[in-house]
């Protein structure tokens, strides 16, 4: 059902590739495992074979060539070494949520969910949330996960790794009844050496190489071995080369493989049913984690707060200056006077503070997202293999992370509006603010789509927020031949622009005006919110593309 022709992966930067010329077949409807001493390629062997990483060579299922990953969902199952589910869902929950992803028939999810707790074992268990499972419960939920899509071939690795003889039994058993009673092919990556009678076919990798395929007994015999549990000592004493050299022809298990019996693929559900699935999942977990809550809370409510306070010494003169230019005769001339008196340190004071509002919510954009989509790659790309669509996650990563961004823009406004009296529109200064930090939201979600790690894609962030003060070059001078280099870049000084001349008709601009040593060109809130759009839409543009990305960490 699944086999591979000369399949080599090479590491970058490396000469020597990580797994060279791997050639075989597993046999169809059997218990196949994959061994070999750590680090010998056995899992990039089966990442090689579904094109979850780059390689040279080919591979096939039912003797159909697989162009991609995405080919194989609902057709290969894939347990990864560790387990993907969020710690926060309960058991019912993660394995509710697979079915919903592939699964169009959403009548039938609740029953195949029972179905599948059953035969994983985890019926009594399913109320428990993910985090406070047992090892042996983990590896479980693992293949209920796998199963999800029914797939006929399912790739195991190390599921049984770590648990006692009991619990490894027990799942040993498990995926032999897949095979028995299912017709499915199971293909395991598996360390205990002692299980080896429960597989029909033995596959041994050694420094990158397949150096032997065959039953258990055969491998005794060509390893001339009384037990596999010398092996390791047998390949180590005579190396990789004479292993190859003396490696017996391996059978092709695929040789009457017809693509026509291939297994046609179900329906998936909707985009829609998925960004939906997706968005109420993210919502769940983000009202669960307690720690990214209050943390999310504390700025939100919090940064609007030391605004404030940075205000209170000046709130007087803002009141007064918020005032329309109508006065007229002695009154106007009194006013003047005054005027010019406060202008200076209330136009400073006004020019910093809307700083500090702009940069408080880049900070709180990057917050928003610099962690989204790297923490769970992995749960991503395997969801992937389920059939979820990629720009189907991307946009239920942009709605979830945009919805909180603009929240928290409006209230900043709100807020410190309402303290501040700041004069100018509420709903173009609302726009402004969350338009500020949507856009950063979103560029620092490109950034988490882009990179693997999260602690990259977040100081990456960390750093873009740092640069929006010196390089808006507001508060500090930029060289003039700098300033329309960097501005187009620097989310800050279009929400500061925008904000400031929404309230151009008012005398605190007129203060600012004034006081400034040059008078610019300042882009009024269209154009403000023109720039930012585009900032976010190239940042959406990125998304997409880290989510069409592999990475498995
Ligand atoms: N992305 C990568 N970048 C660099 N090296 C890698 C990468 N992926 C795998 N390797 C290296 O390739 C080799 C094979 O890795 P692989 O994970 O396939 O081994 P394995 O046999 O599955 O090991 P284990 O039994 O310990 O899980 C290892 O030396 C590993 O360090």
């Amino acid at each position: 059902m699944l086999s591979c022709k000369n399949l080599t992966v090479r590491v970058d930067g490396s000469a020597e590739p990580i797994l060279s010329d791997a050639t075989l077949s597993f046999k169809p409807h059997a218990m196949n495992a994959v061994i070999g001493p750590s680090g010998c390629g056995k899992t990039t062997l089966l990442k090689a074979m579904m094109r979850l990483v780059e390689r040279e060579g080919k591979s096939y299922f039912c003797g159909e060539e697989i162009l991609s990953s995405e080919s194989l969902s609902g057709r290969v199952g894939y347990a990864p070494q560790f387990t993907c589910a969020h710690p926060k869902l309960t058991v019912l929950e993660a394995i509710e949520g697979a079915l919903k992803i592939g699964e169009r028939d959403l009548s039938k999810i609740s029953t195949r969910a029972k179905k599948i707790l059953k035969i994983i074992g985890l019926e009594a268990h399913s109320e428990k949330f993910i985090e406070s499972l047992s090892g042996g419960q983990l590896r479980r939920i693992g293949l209920g996960l796998e199963l999800a899509a029914d797939p006929p071939a399912m790739f195991c690795d190390e599921v049984t790794s770590g648990l006692d003889p009991l619990s490894e039994n027990a799942i040993l058993d498990m995926l032999k009844k897949f095979c028995g009673d299912g017709g499915k092919t199971v293909i395991c990556i598996i360390h205990n050496l002692a299980k080896l009678e429960y597989f029909d076919l033995v596959t041994v990798v050694y420094e990158g190489h397949v150096v032997f395929q065959g039953s258990p007994k055969e491998l005794n015999r060509h390893f001339e071995i009384d037990s596999p549990l010398n092996l390791y000592d047998a390949l180590n004493a005579k190396g990789v080369k004479y292993w190859l050299e003396k490696r017996p022809p391996l059978e092709d298990f695929c040789a009457d493989c017809d693509p026509k019996s291939l297994p046609s693929r179900p329906p998936r559900p909707s985009a829609a049913s998925q960004i939906f699935t997706l968005l109420m999942r993210r919502f769940k977990l983000f009202f669960r984690d307690s720690g990214y809550l209050l943390l999310t809370m504390a700025i939100t409510f919090g940064f609007p707060i030391v605004v404030v306070i940075f205000a209170f010494g000046g709130l007087p003169q803002i009141r007064g200056l918020a005032l329309e230019r109508s006065l007229g005769g002695v009154e106007e001339l009194r006013e003047t006077l005054r005027f010019s008196i406060e202008a200076a340190q209330t136009s400073t004071l006004v020019t910093g503070l809307i700083l500090f509002q702009v940069v408080l919510l880049t900070l709180m954009g990057s917050n928003n997202s610099a962690r989204e989509i790297a923490a769970e790659r992995n749960l991503y790309e395997k969801e992937r293999l389920l059939g979820l669509r990629p720009w189907a996650y991307a946009f239920s990563k942009i709605i979830f992370t945009s919805i909180i961004a603009l929240f928290q823009g409006v209230w900043m406004c709100w807020f410190v509006k309402f303290i501040c009296d700041f004069p100018g529109s509420f709903l173009v200064q609302a726009a402004v603010l969350s338009g500020v930090c949507i856009s950063m939201t979103l560029v620092c979600l490109a950034f988490s789509a882009l990179f693997s790690s999260p602690d990259k894609a977040n100081i990456v962030s960390i750093y873009l927020v740092g640069f929006q003060l010196p390089l808006s070059g507001i508060v500090l001078a930029l060289p003039e031949c700098l300033k329309w280099i960097c501005r187009p870049l620097i989310n800050s000084y279009w929400g500061w622009a925008g904000f400031m001349t929404s309230m151009k008709d008012t005398r605190l601009y007129d203060a600012f005006v004034q006081t400034s040593p040059s008078y610019e060109w300042i882009a009024k809130p269209s154009i403000a919110l023109f720039a930012l759009a585009v900032q976010g839409i190239i940042g959406i543009a990125f998304v997409l593309k880290g989510c069409y990305q592999k990475k498995w960490n």
